[in-house]
Formats: C-alpha cells, sequence, structure tokens
C-alpha cells in the first residue's frame, strides 16, 4: 500500500500561551493536491514548519511519505521539494548557482537551465545574483529549487503571494503538471481562487483547528448557502410565496422580488410563482461565492452548529 504523502496525528504547537495548533489530524494521499486554507494567523505556516521540523510540535505526530518528520528527516528532505514561507536566498550566488546547489544536494541529474526555464527566469536572470531579485523572481528561484530531483511531495507556503496575475496562473500549471508526474502537492493559501483552481481537496484551518475538509464542491453544498435570486417585476407580486420549498430570505421591494433559492429547481418555482401574477422584467442570480464560504467557515461564531453540520463527512483530517 502507497504511504499517505502526509499523515498526521493530534499535532499541536503552543508558543506560550498561543496554541498556534491545536490537535491536527490531516491525511493528505498520494498523489493529491490538497489545498491548505486560512485567514492570517489560523496556524498554517506553524504546521508547515513542524512538518519540515522547522519547529518542534509540544504534542503528536506528523510522517511524510511514510517517514517520521524528525527521526528521517534528512532521508525525507531528499524526497520533498519545498518553498517554505522564509525561503533563504544566497544575496550574491546566481539563480543558476541555487539550483546547481540544490542538484548536487539532491545528487541528481537535472539540468539547472531547464528547470529556470520551467519556472520563467530567463538565461539573463539566472545569471544574476539573487540579491538582485524582485519579490515574484525569487519566489520563482525558490521553486525552481523545490523542483530538484522531482519530488514525491512538493509542500508551498503560499506560493502565489509575491507572483503577478500571469505568474499565479504558471504555478497553477505547474502544479498541475508535476501533479500529473506522480507527486503529491500540499500548499498553503489565503487566496481562494488559488486554491479552488487546482486542489482535489482543500483543509479550512482556523484558530489552530480543521473547521472543514473536503472538495470546494462539497464544501459549498454543506453550506446550503444557495443562490440569491433577484427579479425586476412590474408591481408587487400577489403571489403567496413564503410556502415555496427550498426558497427562503424572501424580500419584496420597490420593484424587486429576492429570495435565496437552496435547490436549482428552486429557483425556477420561484421565478414561475411571482410570474403568476406580475411581470418579470430582468432576473439576477447570484451564486454563493467562495469568499462567503471561507467566512461562513471561518469567523461565523454565531453559526457554530451549521458549521459543525456542514464539517465534512468523509473526509479524514
Ligand atoms: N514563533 C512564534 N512565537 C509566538 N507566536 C507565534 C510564533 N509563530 C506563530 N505564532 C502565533 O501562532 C499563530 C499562528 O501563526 P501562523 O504563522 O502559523 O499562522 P498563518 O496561518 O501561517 O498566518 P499567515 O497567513 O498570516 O502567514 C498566530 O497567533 C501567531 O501569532
Amino acid at each position: 500500500m502507497t504511504e499517505p504523502a502526509i499523515d498526521t496525528e493530534g499535532l499541536t504547537k503552543r508558543f506560550g500561551g498561543v496554541k498556534a495548533v491545536d490537535g491536527l489530524d490531516l491525511t493528505v494521499e498520494s498523489g493529491e493536491i490538497f489545498g491548505f486554507l486560512g485567514p492570517n494567523g489560523a496556524g498554517k505556516s506553524t504546521t508547515i514548519n513542524m512538518l519540515l521540523d522547522f519547529v518542534s510540535p509540544t504534542a503528536g505526530t506528523a510522517s511524510m511519505l511514510g517517514l517520521d518528520v524528525s527521526a528521517e528527516r534528512k532521508q525525507l528532505h531528499r524526497r520533498i521539494g519545498v518553498v517554505p514561507e522564509n525561503y533563504g536566498l544566497y544575496e550574491r550566488l546566481s539563480g543558476r548557482r541555487h539550483v546547481e546547489l540544490a542538484v548536487e544536494f539532491k545528487n541528481t541529474d537535472d539540468n539547472p537551465d531547464e528547470l529556470l526555464e520551467r519556472v520563467g527566469l530567463s538565461p539573463d536572470d539566472a545569471g544574476r545574483p539573487a540579491g538582485e531579485y524582485s519579490t515574484g523572481m525569487s519566489q520563482r528561484l525558490a521553486l525552481a529549487v523545490a523542483l530538484v530531483g522531482s519530488p514525491e511531495l512538493l509542500i508551498l507556503d503560499e506560493p502565489t503571494s509575491g507572483l503577478d496575475p500571469n505568474g499565479a496562473r504558471e504555478l497553477r500549471e505547474l502544479i498541475q503538471a508535476e501533479n500529473e508526474r506522480g507527486a503529491a502537492v500540499f500548499f498553503s493559501s489565503h487566496i481562494l481562487e488559488q486554491v479552488e483552481a487546482v486542489a482535489d481537496r482543500i483543509g479550512i484551518i482556523d484558530d489552530g483547528r480543521f473547521v472543514a475538509t473536503d472538495s470546494i464542491e462539497q464544501l459549498r453544498e454543506g453550506l446550503d448557502g444557495g443562490a440569491r435570486v433577484t427579479l425586476q417585476v412590474g408591481r408587487e407580486p400577489e403571489a403567496q410565496l413564503g410556502d415555496l420549498p427550498n426558497v427562503r430570505d424572501i424580500e419584496v421591494t420597490d420593484g424587486a422580488v429576492c429570495g435565496t433559492c437552496l435547490e436549482p429547481d428552486a429557483k425556477l418555482t420561484f421565478i414561475d410563482r411571482v410570474r403568476e401574477t406580475t411581470t418579470v422584467t430582468d432576473v439576477r442570480i447570484e451564486e454563493s461565492s467562495l469568499e462567503d464560504m471561507f467566512a461562513s467557515y471561518t469567523t461565523d461564531t454565531e453559526n457554530d452548529e451549521h458549521t459543525e453540520a456542514a464539517v465534512i463527512g468523509g473526509a479524514e483530517a
């Protein structure tokens, strides 16, 4: 049986009185792309730092590719590629030299120029000292270093933070290509779109704990967010709307009728019922956005029950 790419049990880190990570149970399967989402201060970097053995856990265990992250660190780090939050570049060394050193360390036969080209660094840039690089260029270089040795697992901490939209798209393509090659990818972000575009599964962490783990589609479904349907009407409808199944939060305002439809069918029933007694001149449908979803999972303390109910059946997290 293939070992999971990442497996943690009860992983916990306290900094004095602050519980940065609180009993995290996480399994990322081999070959999976897992997006690790959470607002600032949620515990993402601390988790990654424990996985990389940069920080020791207060409690719990963590293994990657079946190896203990601390006891078997050396062996493990030859098989993974990492872009940590604070990747250190050597200011005086060229980009190319950074990659060459990684090739030597991992004892592989990668061609540094090919890797640099893959991450979008031109040969000219590759020859310049890393101290002269912009944030985005530094991030690209860190990624090239991470790709050395065709790692079985890529761990990327906020990999798009310094990239422009083009760079972010290229990174997504690269993540997909690496995944197709067979690598598992674990990457943290607080930008939902980045995660949605590539992740098979996402875990949302808040206050050091998972509040949800599943595919984006399942998370969205679990939230019951529905779609807000707004109908522009000729005059106020006389129809009874309150008894419509799966339509809630109905509002009738000057010239418009709004309702939240929880199922696709409910949109049609809602529109039909309104049209029975008035003319509908326009229809606007807003699906619940990822931002709504994220906010609901991470800040909606009043809604704890609903959030818990939405937290996920099957996924192990
Ligand atoms: N070395 C440290 N000493 C004290 N507290 C720390 C330390 N590192 C992290 N923390 C605290 O742990 C919590 C989690 O921080 P962490 O950096 O893991 O969050 P994050 O999800 O990565 O946030 P961001 O998205 O802002 O990078 C925060 O409350 C932070 O202040």
